[in-house]
């Protein structure tokens, strides 16, 4: 035994030690102060969009809350406003840009208004996205067109048009609400786990190109959480799905992870898998057993495979 710790067991607990220390600190490291910065949320009439203005509200963050619905960003803002009505902390009155993400050509000049707002931006939350159900014999290559336009040519294009100024300024945080579905491919999810696997990718290229200004880039993947994303989502002939899956109605509260996104946000992380134990460990079998990961994702299409209507 004496050998073993002497010859090979020692220095791997030493560098383990070595790794909790490190986690403690990065813990325990104070967080980036949110009084008074500029954030912009994408996707901010409902779901995790209009519980991250919640808190980054309560934070004292100066938000600029985007949407495609003007009555509805407004009352979000009434609702935030009724909220701190009464409290000590400093909080503002948020302003709001209207634009369809899925739109790139608008995407331009509602980046020119947010910078209007208040000059600049120190954080830009990209959280807008939509889901689809789909065989995909069955799915209309428009509707592939249509995820990737909102989940991923959107959130590009106004993270390039903020880009500049933040560069210019050599300060700034990019974040982007991906999905575990960005790191494993689930069967009928085509068109969304393509969607935020580029996202993943544009991102993570992103983070090493802006170290050097920087400018930090979190990428978030939750798991399932409790919103309308499946009702929204779209469906392989572009109609609406409008159903509340049982995963979602028994995802996280979007509260919690609106927290959790507001903490990474303060932390200045790289990386954040918010997922059930299970999903977070397929993304570790998909990287070291991909045939068994590969056998068991087929095995959930034969299952979940719909009968064809003759
Ligand atoms: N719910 C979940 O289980 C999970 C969600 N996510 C991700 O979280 C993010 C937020 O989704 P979630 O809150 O759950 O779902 P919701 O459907 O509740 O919210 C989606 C938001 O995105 C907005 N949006 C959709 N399309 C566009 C567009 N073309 N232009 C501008 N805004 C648009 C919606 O606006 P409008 O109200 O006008 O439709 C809405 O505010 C998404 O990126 C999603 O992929 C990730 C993992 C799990
Ligand atoms: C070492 C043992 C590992 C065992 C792994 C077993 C494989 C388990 C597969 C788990 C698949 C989980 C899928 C999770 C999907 C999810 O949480 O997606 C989040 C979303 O973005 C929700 O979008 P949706 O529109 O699909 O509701």
């Amino acid at each position: 035994m004496e050998r073993v710790m002497g010859g090979g067991l020692l220095p791997l607990v030493l560098a383990g030690a070595v790794l909790l220390l490190y986690r403690v600190l990065v813990r325990l490291r104070p967080g980036a102060a949110l009084q008074d910065a500029v954030v912009v949320i994408t996707g901010s009439t409902s779901g995790l969009g209009k519980e991250c203005a919640r808190v980054f509200h309560a934070a004292g963050a100066r938000l600029v809350l985007c949407g495609r619905d003007a009555a509805r960003l407004q009352q979000v803002v009434q609702e935030l406003t009724a909220s701190s009505a009464g409290t000590q902390k400093k909080t503002y009155t948020p302003s709001t840009v209207t634009f369809d993400l899925a739109n790139t050509a608008t995407v331009d000049r509602a980046a020119e208004q947010i910078l209007n707002c208040y000059g600049q931006v120190d954080v830009l939350i990209n959280n807008a996205g939509i889901s689809y159900r789909g065989d995909i014999l069955d799915t209309h290559l428009s509707v592939h067109r249509e995820v990737m336009e909102t989940n991923y040519f959107g959130p590009v294009a106004l993270t390039q048009a903020l880009l500049p100024s933040m560069v210019r300024r050599r300060s700034g945080h990019i974040v982007v609400i991906s999905s575990i579905q960005g790191k494993i491919a689930i069967p009928y999810r085509s068109a969304y786990a393509a969607s935020k696997h580029a996202t993943q990718a544009y991102f993570d290229c992103l983070r090493a190109e802006m170290e050097c200004y920087g400018i930090p880039v979190t990428v978030v993947s939750p798991g399932y959480i409790r919103t309308n994303l499946s009702v929204n989502a779209v469906t392989g002939d572009g109609s609406k799905y409008g159903v509340m899956d049982k995963t979602t109605a028994m995802g996280r509260d979007p509260g919690d992870v609106a927290q959790a996104v507001l903490k990474a946000v303060r932390q200045k992380s790289k990386d954040v898998v918010l997922a059930a134990p299970l999903p977070t460990l397929a993304v570790y079998l998909r990287t070291l057993w991909p045939t068994l990961f590969f056998k068991l994702m087929a095995s959930r299409a034969r299952k979940e495979r719909k009968p064809k209507e003759e």
